[in-house]
């Protein structure tokens, strides 16, 4: 989806995410564990085992996995709570942020699970994994020099996407649809992505009471 956030947008979502950055608040530990052991090549072809063993050939030995902040609610929610239920026809629909899984979607919550800023220097990228939510939200904060690496890979597919500002991709990569993160390979450049980890799918049927159990409040889904 191009032009999915304009350069403003980009912009002060960066800004936004490097002024987390300066307090020194990465949450690199925690995101690297959950990347890692996402890792996996169950239910993979033979092609797609064989790029993925190339592709870890090419990841250099001190190759890092970039620096991760989780952005502020309200910010992600300004920008992109709209926009989102829109394009995923979701409508009417509201962000929840909540990472456990107790909390579960609902006919009026979309559950965000993560909303993290990446920003990838030199030889960042990310091993081949799933991501283990029910939808993945991409967007590229900013463009990629051509040549300049930093591309999403989707082996499976032969799909390898690069970076353009304001470009996003949306898709399903609960326990399939594997994919990797280039490292950027151009020393000047550097590339800035924000993901939302994103759970929506539910069971309730039209007529079921949904419960708040926290607010006690309820209702009847129609
Ligand atoms: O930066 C990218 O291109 C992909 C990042 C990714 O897949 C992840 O952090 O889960
Ligand atoms: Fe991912």
């Amino acid at each position: 989806m191009p032009d999915f956030l304009n350069a403003e947008e980009c912009r002060r979502i960066i800004e936004a995410g490097e002024r987390i950055a300066a307090t020194g608040a990465e949450c690199e530990e925690y995101l690297n564990a959950r990347v890692n052991s996402e890792v996996s090549t169950l239910g993979t072809s033979e092609e797609a085992k064989l790029l993925i063993e190339e592709c870890k050939v090419d990841m250099a030995e001190d190759a890092g996995g970039g620096f991760r902040v989780r952005l502020e609610e309200a910010l992600v929610k300004e920008i992109l709570e709209e926009r989102v239920a829109y394009v995923m026809g979701l409508e009417g629909r509201s962000f929840f942020f909540e990472e456990g899984a107790w909390e579960r979607p609902t006919p009026r919550r979309i559950i965000i699970r993560d909303q993290t800023m990446v920003k990838y220097g030199l030889n960042d990228g990310v091993p081949p994994h799933v991501d283990g939510k029910d939808a993945t939200l991409l967007i590229y904060l900013n463009t990629v020099p051509e040549g300049g690496g930093g591309r999403t890979v989707f082996p499976e597919d032969g799909l390898a996407v690069s970076p353009i500002s304001g470009t996003a991709l949306l898709y399903k990569s609960k326990t399939e649809l594997l994919h990797f993160s280039e490292p950027v390979n151009d020393p000047t450049a550097e590339k800035y992505i924000l993901q939302l980890l994103i759970d929506y799918e539910h069971d309730y049927k039209k007529g079921d009471k949904i419960i708040d159990f926290k607010t006690g409040q309820s209702y009847v889904y129609e």
